[in-house]
């Protein structure tokens, strides 16, 4: 009989090194009464094969920053708990074979420098002397990291479990959960069988570390957390008698990486098409398993990196290695509390690089759970991302077999999946395509991110430098601008708040006023009590009792949930009416002239007020127009019954031939949208930044009442800003922002861009970016200084403004 307690606060499902990370983070808090049960033994899923490595160059700066995290607790790891780890702070480099991923790799080093990571960059003949093996064939440029490290990671899984246990947690192996008890949409314990024996434990939280069983186990609880195995492939070989210390090596366009052992090489692949496992469930008896290998599918990454190391030519091989390792539709682990179940959390899904990311997740959520909100912003890996659909298996298994690869394919600013496309499709898409559009995806939405012109092939060629649709974004940009656009943004996520409190719950979430007159349109944030913005979006009083929230399609479940978890008793409810209206924003000076070629309502500014709502009549139709612009200038979201919504594009496009109507898409929405300097919420807004220092001030209103994050607010006004939200516009006009570039305070890297596009009507690259300032500091000493943006390497100066550069006092909108 195991040695269980019938209680604890927390039970962690998964002796991986995802689950020992989170046992001893948390009882590095002072959590007490922790329980971690392992199915078989620890580390017998994935962890104990995976290949150690423990790089801090990851494609995002709060990943970069965990990934460091863990770097730096695996150093002192042995000396805290005794067991070895085989941490070696080897160092690790990264080749680049072309320019553009020379572009790629310094623009990311760039990045990892500002969150102080060490980096280096270097030339193909510094590469030489680092690496003596290596054949330089083709390298054009290298990064350095010197602190990055390798490790035996089921060694290191288990000192973090021994770390756990010296502070008390219990982590007993054997142990298999069978359920995951809830009541009242909470958890409230697990069942567990253990041979003949079963039993139960009450606990206020679950965390599920599953692994490669995650998806499965949270979908008995009706959890989504979307994940599959994939096969991943490495040979170790025999010892190589004259071999010396190297840093671990990736080739990314060679789809391999090179791990030096005791003499030995370990060579691994990403490949392009990968090949997913377990579709259909994964044997009861797992336990430090390995999968049949397969050389004729290694073969090619062999054959590239035995002339790219060709002493491999000559090593024999000892072990050919086959063993499964989850992954995720969008290469992102999942953190965080699942939106469908309180107290169910997950930390799984690590996409081949759990042992650099399982440390500083593990911190992560620990500290999530014990304040209950993140330590920082975390959306790009929040569970809450993740779309009921993509639980699907069968999209599951054709996304991961593409996933797998991108690891190490160009990760070229607006690149798009290929596989598990055209899930989710606005009633117009036909339409949209038939007239060139050329879609990206969001939360499985296909959008129209760009319209090709006449005999200019409708597809994305992926650059670093200017796009191949970069002068359709032009044209369409300068449509919005100066004639009239129309695009499709149907995505949009659409909630209905609606009952006798309605309004009391909207007013205690909403920084802004909404007690306002139906019909009218209020722009607000809902925050947490740091005063950090949790949502973005607009809301719309229908009537007395009925509230329209209007979200972006990607935050659509966070929203809800955020809602739903404080409602409390409120007589309200909150309802996910997305897929009932499509929207299409009509905007540009010129759209009023159209709205009165296709309905006979009154547009004019008397009549139809900015920041208000109503039905109105358009071709043989109803919608109902929203005047509101997130492009900044003249126009109408119309909000038209689904099935309807084909019948009004049509009537649009037929009349809009009289006044030069264009399609537009999302692209030019973005280019738009940051000329006028609109924040755009999981990049410039956050859960981490302040609405104050985010400069939405405008939006709320303390004097209306109480409400979550006023007190936050108050005292910002009291003590001062220590970071503003600036806006930059670059002076080369060749030169491009996407996201992540360090900006420098009179030569000092004091921030990074937190969205980037290109201003066609600026003539500039703009960016948006927090910049650090001593309270009491005025706009006019910050905008004294000079900024520049370094963009891989290269300092661009940049000319800064506290205020939009386009339109800084918002009358377009009002024409
Ligand atoms: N599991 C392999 C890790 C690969 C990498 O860190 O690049």
């Amino acid at each position: 009989m195991p040695d269980l307690p019938s209680a604890a606060r927390v039970v962690i499902i998964g002796g991986g090194i995802s689950g020992c990370s989170v046992a001893y983070h948390l009882a590095e808090l002072g959590w007490t009464d922790i329980v971690l049960l392992e199915r078989k033994q620890l580390t017998s899923g994935t962890t104990w094969h995976a290949a150690g490595l423990v790089g801090q160059l990851q494609s995002t700066q709060n990943r970069t920053r965990l990934a460091k995290y863990s770097a730096d607790l695996y150093m002192r790891l042995e000396a805290e708990t005794g067991l070895a780890t085989g941490f070696r702070q080897c160092g690790s480099m990264t080749v680049a074979l072309s320019t553009e991923r020379r572009e790629e790799i310094l623009r990311l080093a760039g990045m990892a420098r500002a969150f102080g990571v060490e980096v280096h960059e270097l030339t193909p003949s510094e590469v030489g002397a680092m690496h003596p093996h290596l054949n330089l064939d083709g390298v054009v440029a290298g990064v350095h990291l010197p602190k990055d490290g390798q490790a035996d990671p089921g060694n290191v899984a288990l000192a973090l479990a021994k770390g756990a246990r010296m502070r008390g947690a219990r982590i007993v192996e054997n142990v298999k959960v069978s359920t995951v008890t809830t009541a009242g949409g909470r958890v409230t314990g697990v069942d567990w069988q253990s041979g003949e024996e079963s039993g139960h434990i009450a606990a206020e939280h679950v965390v599920n570390c599953g692994g490669m069983w995650g998806r499965d186990l949270a979908a008995r609880n009706g959890v989504t957390v979307p994940l599959h195995a994939c096969e991943h492939f490495y040979i170790v070989t025999e010892t190589i008698p004259e071999l010396q210390r190297l840093p671990v090596l990736r080739v990314p366009e060679e789809c391999a990486y090179f791990k030096e052992d005791a003499g030995k090489i370990l060579l691994g692949a990403f490949e392009p098409v990968a090949k997913p496992w377990g579709m259909d469930g994964i044997r009861e008896d797992f336990c430090f398993d390995q999968l049949p290998e397969d050389f004729d599918h290694f073969e090619p990454i062999l054959e590239k990196a035995i002339h790219r190391m060709p002493m491999l030519a000559e090593a024999g091989i000892h072990t050919f290695f086959n063993g499964p390792e989850s992954f995720t539709p969008d290469d992102r682990y999942y953190l965080g509390e699942a939106p469908e179940l309180r107290g169910y959390w997950v930390a799984a899904g690590y996409n081949s690089i759990g042992i650099a990311s399982s440390g500083g997740a593990g911190m992560a959520l620990a500290r999530w759970m014990t304040d209950g909100a993140p330590p920082f912003d975390l959306w790009e890996v929040d569970v809450r991302r993740a779309q009921p659909f993509q639980k699907n298996r069968r999209y599951l298994r054709e996304r991961v077999s593409e996933t797998l690869g991108l690891l190490y394919a160009d990760h070229f600013p607006y690149r798009q999946m290929a596989s598990s496309r055209g899930i989710r499709r606005s009633p117009l898409h036909e339409h949209l395509k038939a007239r060139g559009a050329v879609f990206g995806e969001v939360a499985g939405w296909e959008r129209a991110n760009w319209f090709a012109d006449a005999g200019q092939p409708a597809e994305y060629r992926y650059t670093w430098g200017r796009a191949n649709w970069f002068d359709n974004q032009r044209a369409e940009h300068m449509a919005l601008r100066e004639g009239v656009g129309l695009l499709d943004m149907t995505s949009f996520g659409k909630i209905r708040v609606e009952g006798r409190d309605a309004l009391a719950v909207l007013q205690t979430l909403c920084a802004n006023d909404m007690d306002v007159a139906a019909g009218r349109i209020v722009y607000t944030q809902m925050l947490n009590a740091r005063g950090g913005i949790e949502s973005d979006l607009t809301v719309t009083r229908l009537s007395e009792t009925a509230f329209l929230l209007v979200v972006p399609g990607a935050t659509l479940q966070r929203d809800l949930n955020w809602l739903r978890r404080h409602l409390g008793d409120a007589a309200a409810v909150v309802t996910d009416v997305s897929s009932g209206e499509a929207v299409l924003p009509l905007m540009g000076p010129k759209a009023r002239d159209l709205m009165a070629l296709v309905s006979p309502d009154d547009f004019s500014n008397g009549a139809f007020p900015f920041g208000t709502a109503r039905e109105i009549e358009i071709g043989m139709g109803l919608a109902r127009a929203h005047r509101v612009s997130y492009v900044g200038e003249l126009g109408w979201e119309l909000y038209v019954p689904t099935e309807q919504a084909a019948h009004v594009f049509e009537t649009l496009v037929e009349a809009g031939t009289e006044v030069g109507l264009r399609l537009c898409g999302l692209h030019a929405m973005d280019s738009c949208r940051i000329e006028r300097a609109f924040r755009h919420f999981g990049h410039d807004i956050t859960d981490e930044d302040h609405v104050l220092e985010a400069g939405l001030g405008f939006a709320v209103r303390t004097g209306k009442g109480d409400f979550i994050g006023r007190d936050a607010i108050l005292k910002v006004r009291e003590t001062g800003l220590s970071r503003r939200l600036m806006q930059f516009r670059l002076t080369d006009p060749e030169a491009l922002l996407y996201h992540g570039e360090p900006i420098l305070r009179d030569g000092k890297v004091v921030g990074h861009v937190t969205s980037g596009n290109y201003g066609h009507a600026l003539g500039g690259a703009i960016g948006l970016g927090y910049v650090p300032c001593s309270p009491g500091e005025t706009g006019a000493e910050m905008l004294a200084s000079t900024y520049a943006i370094d963009i891989a390497g290269r300092l661009c100066p940049a000319d800064a403004s506290l205020a939009p550069l386009y339109d800084p006092r918002s009358e377009r909108v009002k024409l």
